[in-house]
């Protein structure tokens, strides 16, 4: 009976790992299977289901990449995820295999759990959670916070009941994990890439295989197909938030936020991108994404930032009729000053 079930791959990692760009590889080296992909993100702007629409793979068509947008999927699993799971198991043309992008601020425990509701355990098993980890963010210091800091905070705010929001996510989403991705290994030296391994070995109990990579490419071979079955093992992986709260009460992202930005056109590029480096390094901005309108060009510019550094690149040209603009989604901790980042972005232009 096992073996007819649909077998789904969960893809989480923190903010700006690489599971978008990962996948995009996968999409494109998954022979024959016709894989149904669905994708969350933190954030009102559909950036990444932009991007993998784009890559036109022919094994996943437009019509198997679900976007999900009513918030982050760990707390919409009831009236988001599941009801779309049912219209895909639906279908009459099923997916041999399915995808799920988690938002980088996502707790995967409740996302696995869901796949013991009845409806959907009967069909579909979690073929192995898969945690992206940004090596150069781990290298740099990134999740290891100044505890010294959090402990501060905690004495001055006695609801804060856990530590720094940003370490506790990134070991949830390596507690959860039955393959670590150790992406990003172009940006470090072989000593630190040792680092990063102890680093993230000393997070967590369990022990999943580690792999390294560059721009996500791994083999569909290696990431499909690990047959864990990983919703009948969710004791071993729960998080710091249900071990806290064995009562149910309901986890939340109220450490983070975002907005979108909405601009014009914008004439000179790399002006633009050197000064948002400052604003992103003095407001501690997490993850910046998005398009932008560059003056007389037909082609649009994606923009991608995680913490300070910067990709950009022309992706696409403007379909016709297609409204043309600049939309940047920015995200950070609650207490960024929003309205002062939105400031210092439109003054840019
Ligand atoms: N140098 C380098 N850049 C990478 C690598 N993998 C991904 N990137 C870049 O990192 C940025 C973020 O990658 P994404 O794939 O969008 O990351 P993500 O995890 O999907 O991000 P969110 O969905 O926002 O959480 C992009 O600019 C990628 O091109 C890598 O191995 N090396």
């Amino acid at each position: 009976m096992n073996q007819q079930k649909i077998p789904a791959t969960v893809i989480t990692g923190f903010l700006g790992a690489g599971k978008t760009t990962m996948i995009r590889n996968l999409l494109t080296n998954a022979g024959g299977k016709k894989i149904a992909l669905i994708i969350n993100e933190f954030g009102d702007l559909g950036v990444d289901g932009d991007v993998l629409k784009g890559c036109g793979a022919e094994n996943c068509s437009e019509d198997d990449i679900i976007e999900l947008t009513n918030g982050c999927i760990c707390c919409t699993v009831a009236d988001d995820f599941i009801p779309t799971m049912t219209k895909l198991l639906e279908r009459e043309q099923r997916p041999d295999h399915i995808v799920i992008e988690t938002s980088g601020l996502a707790l995967p425990q409740p996302l696995v759990a869901a796949f013991n509701w009845p409806d959907i355990r009967t069909q579909v098993t979690v073929d192995g959670v898969i945690t992206v980890v940004d090596s150069a963010a781990v290298a740099a210091g990134r999740f290891a916070d100044d505890h010294d800091a959090v402990d501060a905070r905690r004495a001055e705010d006695e609801s804060l009941d856990h530590e720094s929001p940003i370490e506790e996510l990134f070991e949830d989403q390596l507690t959860c994990a039955d393959l670590i991705v150790l992406n990003k290994t172009d940006l470090i030296d072989v000593a630190g890439l040792g680092r990063v391994k102890s680093e993230v070995a000393s997070r967590i109990a369990r022990k999943p295989v580690m792999i390294e990579a560059r721009n996500g490419e791994v083999p569909a071979s290696v990431l499909l197909g690990l047959g864990i079955g990983a919703e009948d093992d969710i004791a071993n992986r729960k998080s710091h938030h249900e071990l806290e709260h064995e009562d149910g009460e309901p986890h939340d992202h109220d450490e983070f936020d975002s907005f979108v930005v909405e601009l014009g056109a914008i004439a000179d590029t790399s002006g633009f991108v050197e000064k948002l480096k400052g604003i992103i390094a003095e407001h501690d901005v997490l993850r910046l994404k998005g398009f932008i309108e560059v003056s007389g060009k037909p082609m649009r510019l994606q923009l991608q930032a995680v913490g300070a550094r910067i990709d950009q690149y022309f992706d696409r040209a403007w379909a016709p009729g297609e409204a043309r603009n600049t939309r940047l989604v920015v995200i950070g901790l609650h207490e960024m000053d929003q309205d002062a980042v939105r400031k210092a972005i439109e003054a840019l232009v």
